[in-house]
């Protein structure tokens, strides 16, 4: 049976869908986009909308499915959010005036990192997309907002061939909507870290030319229109060359229109900022809460109080990437000071930022083409916003504030004063969204529009008035003038009053109960209104668009104006935030101390009802008090205090003020925390791989300038060995290059207290509590020494666990813990020395750990160099004296 031909429609959806296999084609007919086969088979099913057929008589219908394309934003977010892209197609021509099949074609494809439409986007993140590079010795990956032009890149040396870990964990910081990779990284076993590490995320794969440095190169240049990358500092960074090139690949492909507002790209050093991996920035609960995946209960809920989108953005990439350069975090803490000292001032410029609009993604938009009339609006009032904003500001002495390093200020103002005034003059206040149906532009801005328009309202109060005349003139008491798309203007008279119509006026339709005529010089008049107001409609798109292209044409002013007001913006919100909380402004040390003087923790402190915060103070340095050793019961407060130390330095780093009532303290590179807080069942880990992983990544990457924060490490599995990976962890760290990192280490494993009698750099501390009956009181106050006391079971009772339980479980412990005193009593002295070490009672207590096999573990320990044994040694070791000391 020969296969029927399609129609010239379909013909023409098939050739365009061609092109498009990956996306869902929204195929414009009309008021509508359709969508047809497959394509709309699964978009009815996500749309909830209902599944049609085209040819429904026929023995093959297609199976189609269509949306208003005034609403059509929605259904695209829909379909987005549920991993689609889409390719948006609109017919090229007027369809009235053309003959036969009208030109269609792709304009823009929507994915989950090209999104423009402020109904897909969230106003306070970023929407980046990703691309990451393999060379021979460097990888690098690139990302771009499309909607509000920011692009960025870094690269990291790695002659591997897998993907760096550090290289990785960048990626997910910038947390991505959708990753370009190259495509061969779609089923290489090399590369299956990378599919692991982006589980759960979109991934497009692109051809590996797009990739190609040459072409990724020619393909920068030509978009920045310069001769080299050298004033970018980009010339021969090749990995993030690749990645950018290839992102610029994916723009040009899916947006098809130009991109003025992307007018530079920017390359950053990892090196140059404190680095806090993903699952640390998890552990801390500084963007998400990891019970509610929400942003309550999170640093970033107590520290963003900006009052622009701008700025909400971009003090997510401050806490993101606090600084290591003390001049720079300096400059900021003076902005902040300089903001709480002028509380006046401060509330006027809250008052002016209020109504600055999102300037970069209005500027984005617009330079997209897709700017409508309220967005003209909403930039020209954010615009005549700037002069006094600036003149308030200009009363400050911090140059983040005052603008006195922002380029060019006095120019770009009065650039964007006269775009302003462009757009005053030009578009009406009470324009709508819609660009083709007039009623964009101000009477007087064009006098040949205005001519326009007087011929069309000329032309509708001659029809208004034509209601009374003939009505006068023919004494038909039913006549009424009426307006309809099939006739346009007509006159519809009763059925009764029909035979008494003048003899000119023709007969249009006969209705039930009445008569509809037109006459010549009605269809006259109305062929000049029509006339007039089609030729208006497209005069006033037509000015629209060349004021939409003037602001294009200053983008770049706009975007760099938004980025100065996002600073401003941010740097306001700390200094209230500052205010409300008596934080206090942190001095920036070179002494490597860290010293905190009731300090808090800044999320805890607001959360905690029916209880008043108990400052805490503490004290880090590289002589005596380098290893916190914090032990105590349960619930007494430990994780707290360990977070609050980790957040204050990186409140400090990013240049805020800190929860405290002084605090000194120096810069750090890393912050490590292996806290517990996070399984990772989902990829397959168990709890305790995922806590060795974590440990072996601190092991692995700290330096002596890191902080390193260890909650109960080693729990996930049987005492002894956690116990005995603790100690070794303890060990590692406070000896690593013979320096030692500085450490906050809860535990409550009791013996490793005695760690503070081997280490010269470790000091025991304990989470007070006072005990009465059976009862014990939280006094969370951090006091040095150690304590032997876990108080589970009190705590247990607390949490309510019926009193049978309760009572079981002291009788167990009472017996276990006499069992232990009668071996104790059993063992024979034992005769112990320890290297560089007075032997005391203390170090025979620590040999206690090991049994019977006394002589022979002596001896392997004696043979450890600790300088050069590496972590996994020192690991496979303690499985062998474990053994040793077991048999
Ligand atoms: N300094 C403080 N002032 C007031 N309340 C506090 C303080 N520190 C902690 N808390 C309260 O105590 C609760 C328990 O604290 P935290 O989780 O730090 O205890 P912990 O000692 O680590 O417990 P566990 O050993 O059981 O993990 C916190 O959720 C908080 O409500």
């Amino acid at each position: 049976m020969s296969k029927k031909k399609n129609t010239p429609m379909m013909e023409q959806y098939l050739s365009i869908k061609k092109s498009h296999q990956d996306a869902i084609l929204f195929y414009r007919m009309g008021d509508f986009y359709e969508m047809f086969l497959e394509d709309a088979q699964k978009a009815a099913s996500i749309l909830e909308i209902s599944l049609t057929s085209r040819n429904k008589n026929d023995t093959d219908p297609i199976p189609m499915c269509g949306v208003p394309f005034r609403a059509a934003d929605n259904y695209i977010a829909k379909l987005i959010e549920n991993g689609c892209k889409v390719a948006v197609c609109e017919q090229m021509e007027d369809a009235s005036a053309t003959k036969g099949l009208v030109k269609r074609e792709v304009v823009r494809v929507i994915t989950p990192g090209m999104i423009l439409t402020e109904e897909l986007l969230d106003k306070k993140s970023n929407n980046f997309l990703l691309a990451l590079s393999k060379t021979r010795d460097v990888c690098g990956i690139a990302y771009l907002d499309i909607s509000t032009g920011t692009f960025k890149t870094t690269q990291v040396e790695s002659r591997q061939s897998k993907i760096p870990e550090q290289l990785i964990d960048e990626a997910l910081k910038v947390d991505p909507k959708e990753i370009l990779l190259p495509s061969n990284f779609k089923t290489d076993p090399v590369y299956k870290h990378i599919r692991q590490a982006f589980y759960g995320r979109q991934i497009t794969y692109l051809d590996k030319t797009d990739f190609s440095l040459e072409e990724a190169k020619e393909r920068l240049l030509d978009k920045f229109k310069t001769r080299s990358l050298e004033g970018f500092g980009a010339e021969n960074l090749h990995a993030s060359i690749c990645a950018a090139g290839a992102i610029l690949s994916y723009v040009q492909n899916t947006q098809m229109q130009d991109t003025k507002h992307i007018f530079q790209i920017i390359p950053y050093d990892l090196k140059n900022f404190l680095v806090i991996d993903d699952r640390s920035c998890k552990n801390l609960e500084i963007l998400t809460n990891i019970q509610t995946l929400n942003k309550k209960g999170t640093l970033i809920h107590v520290l963003d109080r900006t009052v622009t989108a701008m700025g909400s953005r971009l003090i997510k990439n401050w806490v993101r990437y606090p600084l290591i350069d003390k001049n720079k975090i300096q400059q900021r803490l003076d902005c902040i000071e300089e903001l709480t000292r002028a509380a006046h001032i401060h509330q006027l410029i809250i008052n002016h930022l209020k109504s600055v609009y999102d300037l970069e993604r209005l500027g984005g938009k617009i330079s997209m083409g897709q700017g409508n009339a309220r967005d003209l609006i909403a930039l020209k009032n954010s615009l005549k916003k700037l002069p006094i904003l600036f003149k308030e500001l200009s009363l400050f002495q911090s140059p983040l504030l005052n603008g006195k390093n922002f380029e060019e200020r006095e120019t770009i103002l009065s650039e964007l004063n006269a775009l302003a005034a462009l757009i005053e003059k030009a578009i009406r206040d009470d324009a709508t969204h819609v660009l083709n149906e007039g009623g964009l532009i101000n009477d007087g801005y064009s006098p040949e529009l205005d001519e326009l328009l007087l011929i069309s309202r000329d032309g509708k109060s001659w029809i208004a008035k034509a209601e009374a005349t003939e009505k006068e003139k023919t004494k038909l008491s039913s006549l009424k003038i009426k307006y309809n798309r099939v006739f346009g203007y007509f006159i519809e008279v009763s059925k009764a009053q029909a035979v008494s119509v003048p003899d000119h006026y023709i007969r249009k339709q006969t209705l039930v109960n009445a008569e509809r005529y037109i006459t010549d010089e009605m269809k006259q008049v109305e062929s000049t209104i029509l006339n007039a107001q089609d030729k208006r409609n497209a005069m006033e798109y037509k000015i629209f668009c060349t004021i939409r292209d003037k602001i294009v044409s200053k983008a770049t002013l706009i975007l760099k104006t938004a980025d100065f007001i996002a600073t401003v913006d941010v740097l306001q919100g700390l200094a209230l935030v500052a205010s409300e909380n008596s934080y206090t402004k942190p001095f920036i040390n070179e002494k490597n101390l860290i010293c905190i003087e009731d300090g808090r923790h800044p999320v805890v402190e607001k959360l905690i009802k029916g209880e008043r915060y108990v400052p805490n103070s503490i004290e880090i340095d590289d002589i005596e008090n380098q290893t916190l050793l914090i032990t105590g019961p349960n619930m007494a407060g430990k994780s707290t205090v360990l977070r609050q130390v980790a957040l204050t330095i990186l409140m400090a780093q990013m240049g805020s003020f800190v929860p405290a009532q002084k605090a000194s303290v120096c810069i750090v590179d890393r912050i490590f925390t292996r806290v517990g807080a996070l399984d990772n069942l989902s990829s397959g880990q168990s709890t305790f791989m995922v806590e060795m992983e974590e440990t072996a990544n601190i092991i692995n990457n700290a330096t002596n300038n890191s902080l390193v924060i260890l909650d109960e490490i080693g729990r996930g599995t049987s005492t002894y060995d956690g116990m005995s990976i603790a100690w070794a962890v303890a060990e590692y760290l406070h000896d690593l290059n013979n320096k030692g990192v500085k450490t906050l280490f809860a535990t409550h494993y009791h013996e490793l207290i005695k760690l503070e009698q081997i280490k010269p750099r470790i000091k025991n501390f304990n989470i007070a509590v006072k005990e009465f009956n059976d009862n014990i009181v939280f006094l969370r106050r951090l006091v040095q020494g150690g304590t032997n006391k876990s108080y589970g079971i009190q705590v247990a009772k607390l949490a309510g666990v019926p009193d049978i339980v309760i009572n079981n479980a002291k009788q167990i412990l009472s017996g276990i813990e006499k069992k232990n005193e009668t071996d104790a009593l059993k063992q024979p002295p034992k005769e112990t020395k320890t290297k560089g070490k007075k032997k005391n009672k203390k170090d025979d207590d620590q040999l206690d750990l090991f049994g019977n096999n006394e002589q022979s573990i002596k001896k392997m320990l004696e043979k450890i160099d600790i300088s050069s044994i590496t972590p996994l040694e020192a690991i496979n070791l303690l499985n062998d004296l474990k053994q040793k000391a077991s048999n």
